[in-house]
């Protein structure tokens, strides 16, 4: 990696941690020679919102992506759109708030209709999803009579800058530099003969295990693989909304059953979205909607989740052909695109209870997962 990649690496990585922390971030488009400041809309406030107009000196926007505009009823916008925050409206944080990721369907007065987001609005709710938070900014262009001293707090620390052609490319700029950290063998209820491996993303903000199954010598030629998105609440806690627990656990043993193989238990908590918002889609499936209807309310895809971090823990295990245990296509096409070789696949089913039966069927009706033998359904 050269020096340059290294220092832009740092600046996004140091971005996300200021966004968790609810400080203000300012996101600059070069090639238009335009700024804004990025706030997350899970910590704005009114002394926020007025610090941040003071400093930005222009009318503030809400800006979000399609589909929670598209959950609004406001659709057509082809990705993020900034709604302004008209000047003059008194307009209550509870209501921005509502508009960014409520119940609320229709924009309340006070909001212009949405326009095309800058190209640092839209880097700025990247960087939102990357931090794991809801992706809706507070967002204020920077007037060019404030750039002078806008300039001044970026050099004097108090405020960090960072491209918007890096923050846009956030989820990749780590792609291959997975790195190896530790390992040990854990025996498990299921499997006895099982080893840890850890590896680390190289910002340091998410780790992911490699459970190896069985004597490597004894693996079938297509090694049997088990991709597993994390899921505190059903792998840890037996949570009933879903089937995770009860799939890691026949996983293991029918890795086992196999002749071995590996388990990749990836930090893919709620399809990627993370555990506080896979909580807050869980509130507003509890109001009548489905799983993928609750992510796109809060603003977010069908299903967040990228394989490449996958890919390059099989290569890193040097396993390129593989048997994969799965009933989500996605995986399978995802796995092939990177390179690694999936011979055969196998289903692999958790139990159908009366509190995720809905789940399970919304998956298959929305997501294409082949669960339809196990539902019963045609
Ligand atoms: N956002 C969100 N995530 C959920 C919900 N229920 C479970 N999850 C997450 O979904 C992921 C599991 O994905 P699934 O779709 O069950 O299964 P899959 O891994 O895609 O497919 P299989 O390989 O067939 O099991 C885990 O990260 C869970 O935390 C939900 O209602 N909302
Ligand atoms: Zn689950």
């Amino acid at each position: 990696m050269t020096h340059d990649s290294e220092i832009a690496m740092h600046q996004v990585e140091r971005a996300l941690f200021d966004l968790r922390r609810g400080v203000p971030v300012l996101v600059i488009d070069e090639s238009a020679g335009e700024a804004a400041l990025v706030f997350p809309i899970e910590s704005i406030s009114h002394e926020r919102l007025d610090a941040l107009v003071e400093q930005a000196g222009s009318t503030p926007a809400l800006t979000l992506t399609a589909h929670r505009l598209a959950a609004m009823g406001l659709d057509g916008q082809e990705s993020a759109a900034s709604l302004s925050l008209q000047p003059g409206q008194s307009m209550s944080i509870e209501a921005i708030y509502e508009t960014a990721a409520g119940a609320t369907t229709v924009p309340p007065d006070g909001f212009a209709a949405p326009g095309p987001a800058s190209r640092s609005e839209r880097a700025g709710l990247a960087l939102l999803r990357r931090a794991l938070l809801v992706p809706a900014a507070v967002t204020v262009t920077v007037a060019p009579e404030r750039q002078t001293t806008i300039e001044a707090a970026v050099a004097r620390g108090e405020l960090l800058a960072v491209p918007a052609r890096l923050a846009e490319r956030c989820f990749e700029l780590g792609r291959g530099m997975l790195k190896r950290i530790s390992e040990a063998d854990v025996p498990l209820r299921e499997a006895e003969q099982a080893r840890f491996v850890l590896f680390r993303e190289p910002d340091g903000l998410r780790e992911h295990l490699a459970v190896l199954i069985g004597e490597r010598e004894d693996w079938p030629e297509s090694v049997p693989v088990r991709l597993h998105s994390s899921c505190l609440t059903g792998d840890l806690f037996a949570s009933l909304r879903c089937d995770c627990g009860e799939q890691l656990t026949r996983a293991v043993s029918t890795i086992r059953e196999m002749g071995g193989g590996v388990l990749l238990y990836l930090a893919q908590e709620g399809r990627g979205i993370g555990l506080a918002n896979k909580l807050r889609a869980y509130a507003i499936q509890d109001q009548g909607h489905d799983t993928v209807e609750a992510d796109q309310r809060l603003g977010f895809g069908d299903d967040e989740r990228r394989y490449g971090v996958a890919v390059d823990m099989l290569r890193a295990l040097d396993i390129a052909r593989i048997h994969l245990l799965t009933n989500n296509p996605a995986k399978l096409v995802a796995l092939a695109n990177g390179g690694i070789e999936v011979n055969d696949n196998g289903r692999l089913f958790g139990r159908v209870t009366q509190q995720n039966r809905r789940y399970l069927s919304a998956k298959a009706r929305r997501s294409g997962h082949l669960l339809q033998e196990l539902l019963g359904e045609s």
